[in-house]
């Protein structure tokens, strides 16, 4: 059987007396789009920021790709195959978007770099910046400035600029936020499309997005997961209907 991409393991983070997240196991497979939903305050968050490198958690084990990197800076993660989209944005608005997927290459090519000559280097980082606009549908929209894209396809940048970075296994936290309906539409079948080639952790609110896309869910309530499994199973969990999907997922 294949190994999974992220594995965590026990994982707990307290703040003061509030335990956010407890005990927490997750595990992501190649390929595979593994949704983590829960109400607000839930420790979604937090549960990302200790798989990014970002918190350093009280107890237990993160392994990407099979090593340990518990301790290990974003950096060491980044190159182990983790990418992370951000909750804000992060891009550079006076700069198109071919350069701020230029400039996420270039954070991952750094070394090669300084192998080739810099014409060389500059047109190997611009065609792989050109795919990873490619892969989100932002090929004509490449020369314009990213300040002056639509808020969807701002997202959409944001996981062109962690394709660039050549990951097994992409974070995604909430993607859809703040993007209206027809947006989040697009967004929804970009995710569609990079799942398979793709590990995919996605923290999203949008029900009807997570429940079209995931292959398995887990449900984080009170910093504990509750349940974990298919959206099918998920939807019909008694426990997860009378913590939070409610008649939500009727
Ligand atoms: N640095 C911190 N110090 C103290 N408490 C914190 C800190 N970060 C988060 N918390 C608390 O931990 C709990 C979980 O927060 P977290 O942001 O991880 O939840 P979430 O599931 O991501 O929520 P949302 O869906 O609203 O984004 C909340 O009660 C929050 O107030």
């Amino acid at each position: 059987m294949a190994e999974p991409i992220v594995r965590i393991d026990g994982l707990r983070k307290s703040f003061g007396a509030l335990a956010v997240t407890n005990d927490v196991a997750l595990d992501v497979m190649p390929g595979e789009l593994h949704a983590l939903i829960g109400p607000n305050g839930a420790g979604k968050t937090t549960l990302i920021h200790q798989i990014a490198g970002t918190l350093r958690p009280d107890a237990g084990r993160v392994l990407i790709d099979g090593a340990d990197l518990t301790g290990a800076p974003p950096a060491a993660r980044a190159r182990a195959g983790l990418a992370r989209t951000f909750q804000i944005t992060s891009i550079i608005p006076s700069l198109d978007a071919l350069g701020n997927v230029a400039l996420a290459a270039q954070a991952r090519a750094k070394r090669p770099l300084r192998l080739f000559g810099r014409v060389a280097a500059d047109e190997a980082l611009n065609g792989e910046a050109r795919a990873a606009l490619a892969a989100v549908g932002l090929s004509t929209r490449a020369a314009v400035p990213a300040g002056r894209l639509s808020h969807g396809e701002k997202r959409a940048l944001e996981i062109a600029m962690a394709l660039a970075m050549g990951p097994k296994v992409l974070l995604l936290d909430e993607p859809m936020a703040g993007v209206g309906r027809e947006e989040s539409g697009r967004i929804v079948e970009l995710l569609r499309s990079l799942k398979g080639r793709y590990a995919l952790l996605l923290v999203e609110h949008d029900m009807e997005a997570v429940f079209s896309l995931a292959d398995r869910i887990s449900v984080l309530v009170y910093g504990e997961v509750i349940a974990s499994g298919t959206p099918q199973a998920i939807r019909s969990d008694p426990a997860v209907r009378a913590a939070y999907l409610g008649d939500e997922a009727a």
